[in-house]
């Protein structure tokens, strides 16, 4: 067992802040991260370019074999920028690929041609014969207002919504292709377009795309959209809007993707829309899939692999006999088959893809997660005014007939612990999910120091100072336990850098640091809760809702808790509602206490009365009877 799982949950006396208070850091994280991923980034593209190059110098039909899995990484890499990230598979990206195909193929066509091919083109359309780059750039533009406009609408869904979504889109963009017959010949193909996917435009484009799938998923969109993917009710409780988020990934992707369709069409030099439908949707999304849908190296591995295998099952097809030896039957739909069966033999016994969640990452050196220097943890407490409160007031609300809060007011100070309890069924969970915006309430307000957050949305409410831990946890399960906490410290910060560097304190001040590369959801129990919390101060909350953090511990992790709970107020200054089943540490730690039964407030105030007050004897006892 590692040290960090040992303390400060398993009984002794907890030492929070022991780490950062000593701080004998020896380097900040933030220019060391920036180039760690850009020498990860640098090791995955030179094997890129060492495999393609082997491939091109070495086989007979290289350049052509070489050329086409570039340009299928480029398209399998666009998907994985918004898929990978967003836990969203997008049926959509053939479609991309497509418009980016049409486009560069228009503006780089000869005149002669264009006039054959395109007779009814509109004018400011024509004779433009751009070479590649110059079309590139035109592509990336109308990638960008595509994504814009695409993404508008599908960034609010999520789940299997927007999965649909963007079927809908792959489906919608293929009737245009095939209606907008003066600009694309309609079903029909189009031909003429010049050849320009040398290596060179092909090896750049391909590696320019690895470096930008690499530097996104580690930027802090990247961060925060892989934690809307992973919890997004836990993400936008830590202030990340994940439409917001969702809406960046999306575009980014759209334009690699059309870029990627650029050079498909130059490769090609003749297609129509049917070569961007459901086929390439199918193929594309294997790709991703056996490789790891999660990782850009997993984008890698299984566009080579499914690349390689479709290339042999291919020349199988067109085989009449077996290595000359006894002929063969005509093997019709080998190819589909065998990418069919490798996708399911994928999902079967490696969900998660031949890469599962991890990245290509070159050794580096020991110090980066020692906590900076000359940085505190815990911000001074803000200094706050006399009438700072949590105010709530007259909340209520309804699940069809039950009443499940009826009325319920009570205000918490900066400092103070409010102990929250009832019998099962109360209510109390219910109230935190209205105070902190997951459920809307039929009535009341919530005031924040003076502020009505009631209304606003989850994120918002963080933003003013609201966070919370959930009486399931939720953990962003596949991201690591640093990322965890710098996801809610972006709230704060804005800079990468300076997120990471918060979140090694954090990481550092709940003895979480040893286990900072951890995968959060392959910790234990004691280590999943204390992250809970650091990442839920890492937002700077003025208020902090912990929802049971006991439930499930043994008597002396829960005597470390009650310190642990006493430590983080006094620390932090803020004002912290704590709701319990477990009533000796709920007296211990509360300075009052708050009893609600049947949705309504029972009993208010310091431990002792509520202890002896006949309603709340009677509220438990009837309950304990009931059950
Ligand atoms: N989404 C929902 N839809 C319908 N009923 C709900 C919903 N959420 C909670 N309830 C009901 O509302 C009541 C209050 O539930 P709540 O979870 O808030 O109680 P609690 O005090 O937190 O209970 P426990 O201590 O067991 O966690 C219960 O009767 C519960 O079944």
């Amino acid at each position: 067992m590692s040290m960090a799982e040992a303390a400060p949950l398993k009984g002794e006396k907890p030492e929070i802040g022991r780490q950062a208070a000593a701080g004998e850091g020896l380097a900040a994280p933030r220019s060391l991260e920036r180039a760690r991923t850009f020498r990860d980034a640098a090791a995955l593209a030179a094997l890129v370019l060492a495999g393609a190059g082997l491939v091109y110098f070495l086989l007979p039909g290289g350049p052509r074999i070489a050329t086409m899995f570039l340009i299928y990484l480029t398209a399998v890499l666009s998907l994985s920028i918004y898929s990978g990230n967003s836990g969203i598979t997008s049926f959509g990206h053939a479609a991309f690929l497509g418009l980016g195909a049409y486009v560069s193929a228009i503006l780089t066509m000869q005149p002669a041609v264009q006039a054959s091919a395109l007779p009814h083109l509109p004018e400011f359309l024509k004779g433009w014969a751009l070479t590649y780059w110059p079309a590139l750039v035109a592509v990336i533009g109308a990638g960008v207002v595509v994504g814009l406009v695409t993404g508008a609408p599908l960034s609010r869904l999520n789940g299997g919504a927007a999965a649909i979504s963007t079927l809908a889109l792959l489906i919608i963009v293929h009737v245009i292709l095939v209606g907008a017959r003066d600009f694309t010949r309609g079903s029909q193909t189009f031909y003429g377009v010049p050849r320009l996917t040398t290596p060179v435009v092909v090896a750049v484009v391909a590696i320019a795309a690895v470096f930008v799938a690499r530097w996104f998923r580690d930027s802090a969109t990247g961060v925060k959209l892989r934690a809307t993917r992973d919890n997004e009710v836990a993400a936008e409780a830590l202030g990340i809007k994940a439409s917001r988020v969702r809406y960046g990934g999306w575009i980014l992707s759209v334009v690699v993707g059309m870029a990627a369709g650029s050079l498909y069409g130059h490769f090609l030099g003749a297609f129509s829309p049917k070569d961007f439908y459901f086929s390439f949707t199918y193929l594309l999304v294997a790709m991703l899939i056996v490789g790891g849908f999660f990782s850009v190296t997993g984008a890698v591995v299984g566009t080579a692999l499914i690349f390689a295998v479709v290339q042999i099952l291919r020349q199988a097809e067109g085989q009449s006999s077996f290595l000359g030896l006894f002929p063969l039957p005509p093997l019709f739909g080998l190819t589909e088959v065998g990418l069919g069966l490798a996708l399911m033999l994928t999902i079967w016994r490696r969900p998660l893809g031949l890469a599962g969640l991890s990245e290509l990452s070159l050794p580096w050196g020991a110090s980066r997660l020692a906590p900076a220097r000359t940085r505190s943890v815990a911000p001074a407490a803000a200094p706050g005014t006399a009438g700072d409160r949590l105010e709530i007031s007259g909340l209520s609300c309804r699940f069809g007939g039950l009443k499940a809060v009826d009325d319920v007011s009570f205000s918490v100070r900066p400092g103070e612990i409010l102990g929250l309890i009832g019998p099962n069924g109360a209510g109390k969970t219910t109230l935190v999910n209205l105070i902190c915006g997951q459920i809307a309430g039929q009535a009341g307000a919530v005031v924040l120091n003076g502020k009505t957050v009631s209304g606003l949305h989850p994120a918002a409410r963080a933003d003013a100072g609201l966070a919370r831990t959930f009486q399931n946890i939720r953990l962003f399960e596949r991201m690591t336990v640093l990322e965890n906490i710098t996801a809610a410290a972006l709230l704060r910060t804005g800079s990468l850098g300076a997120a990471r560097e918060k979140a090694i304190a954090l990481a550092s001040e709940f003895n979480l640091l040893d286990i900072a590369d951890r995968i959060a959801g392959t910790l234990p129990y004691g280590s999943r809760r204390r992250l809970e919390i650091a990442r839920a101060l890492a937002t700077e909350p003025k208020y902090l809702l912990l929802d049971e953090p006991a439930a499930g511990m043994n008597p002396a992790e829960t005597e470390a808790l009650t310190e642990e709970i006493k430590a983080i107020r006094d620390r932090y200054g803020l004002g912290l509602i704590v709701i319990e089943h477990d009533i000796p540490l709920i007296m211990r730690v509360s300075d009052r206490i708050v009893v609600i039964n049947r949705g309504a407030k029972i009993a208010e105030g310091d431990p002792a009365t509520v202890r002896n007050d006949p309603a709340v004897i009677e509220a438990y006892i009837g309950s304990r009877n009931s059950h």
